[in-house]
């Protein structure tokens, strides 16, 4: 909707031949976006080859689990100019790759010249044109901005930034906070609860991602502290939705299917557990989210377990988190 507010001519690819004669018919996506009108420009189709037929731009933005296998459909069709763009928030659970590797395997392209677009931006309220602002990001600058320059409009506000892997990993982690404040809302916990989540979740963020080679301050942005609050708080995340429902004691396959849309943060669950091992460090919150999840761990043991554990010292842990020094 954004790129058709932006004078592009605009195709969209989907599996499901019924859904694009839908959208390109009423211009309406029922099932996955109820009650947002689609501009009448955007054209659906469910042949792969049409929709990249002289693209200059293609926006990959399926589930984390499907990156692969679509992006391998793409490929034979994918225009050799082509900028390649992705808003996908999640690794790929089998080799804990972040999308842009996945993408840069399948297409054959450069990791360099992928961009992440990402940032505080639920669809329910951008296909609305209500105000958003989001991160493009790459290694090689021109490609994000030439992202930049596609997106940016009056209702959309796009910022560049070269660290790729901090904006990925922010949004794929910060799923995994948006499950434990809705976990912590639906148990009747108060506002002092989330903050503690938020606040403490964003160390989590950030010291897996500094970790992995990300610039800490990214964390202080959109696709960092942003997102996590958006992704928390509010009532069109999916995320939230499913750990409220998981308080409520409904079983986590009950959960997924009563949500019937991707709920990123499950899988990345998984994945932060092996990243954390594997990175050598501490993520307490996304542990007991694996525990309550997989393990069948009672949500208010697993409060418990946060709040006794051992005592620490604030100052040098944010220190430690957000790469700084203390003199
Ligand atoms: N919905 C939102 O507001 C935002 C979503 N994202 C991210 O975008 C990604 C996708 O999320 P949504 O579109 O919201 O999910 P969704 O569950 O609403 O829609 C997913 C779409 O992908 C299709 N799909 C699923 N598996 C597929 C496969 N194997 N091959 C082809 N198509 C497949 C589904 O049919 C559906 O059309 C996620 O990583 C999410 O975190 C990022 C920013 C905002
Ligand atoms: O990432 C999002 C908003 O920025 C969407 O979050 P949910 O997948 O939880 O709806």
């Amino acid at each position: 909707a954004v790129l058709c507010d932006n004078g592009f001519d605009v195709s969209i690819w989907t599996r499901n031949a019924l859904q694009a004669e839908e959208m390109n018919t009423t211009h309406t996506n029922s099932r996955y976006l109820p009650d947002c009108p689609l501009p009448s420009s955007l054209k659906a189709t469910a042949v792969m080859s049409d929709a990249l037929d002289g693209a200059e731009l293609v926006l990959f933005t399926s589930p984390s689990s499907a990156m692969r296998e679509v992006a391998k459909q793409a490929a034979p069709s994918l225009p050799a100019n082509a900028l390649v763009v992705h808003a996908t928030k999640g690794f790929e659970s089998e080799t804990l790759n972040r999308m842009t590797t996945v993408l840069s395997e399948e297409l054959g392209r450069s990791e360099d010249s992928m961009v992440v677009l990402s940032g505080p931006s639920h669809a329910e309220e951008v296909a609305r044109r209500q105000p958003t602002t989001v991160v493009v990001a790459s290694v090689d600058q021109s490609c994000a901005e030439q992202a930049q320059d596609a997106f940016i409009n009056a209702y959309f506000r796009v910022y560049t930034n070269p660290d790729v892997i901090g904006v990925e990993v922010a949004g794929a982690i910060k799923n995994i906070i948006a499950l434990g404040a809705g976990l912590s809302d639906g148990l009747g916990f108060g506002d002092n609860a989330k903050a503690a989540l938020l606040t403490r979740g964003l160390a989590e963020i950030s010291r897996l991602g500094t970790a992995m080679g990300a610039n800490t301050l990214t964390f202080a942005g959109l696709a960092g502290v942003g997102d996590l609050v958006v992704t928390s708080t509010s009532k069109h995340s999916r995320n939230w939705r499913a750990g409220s429902m998981l308080a409520e004691g409904l079983e986590l396959e009950e959960v997924l299917s009563r949500m019937g849309m991707v709920v990123e943060g499950v899988r990345t669950t998984m994945a932060a557990r092996k990243l954390a091992e594997r990175y050598e460090v501490e993520m307490p919150i996304a542990e007991q989210l694996y525990q309550v999840l997989f393990e069948g761990c009672a949500p208010k043991t697993a409060v418990g377990l946060l709040m006794g554990r051992g005592r620490t010292h604030e100052s040098e842990q944010v220190a430690q988190d957000w790469g700084l020094h203390q003199s």
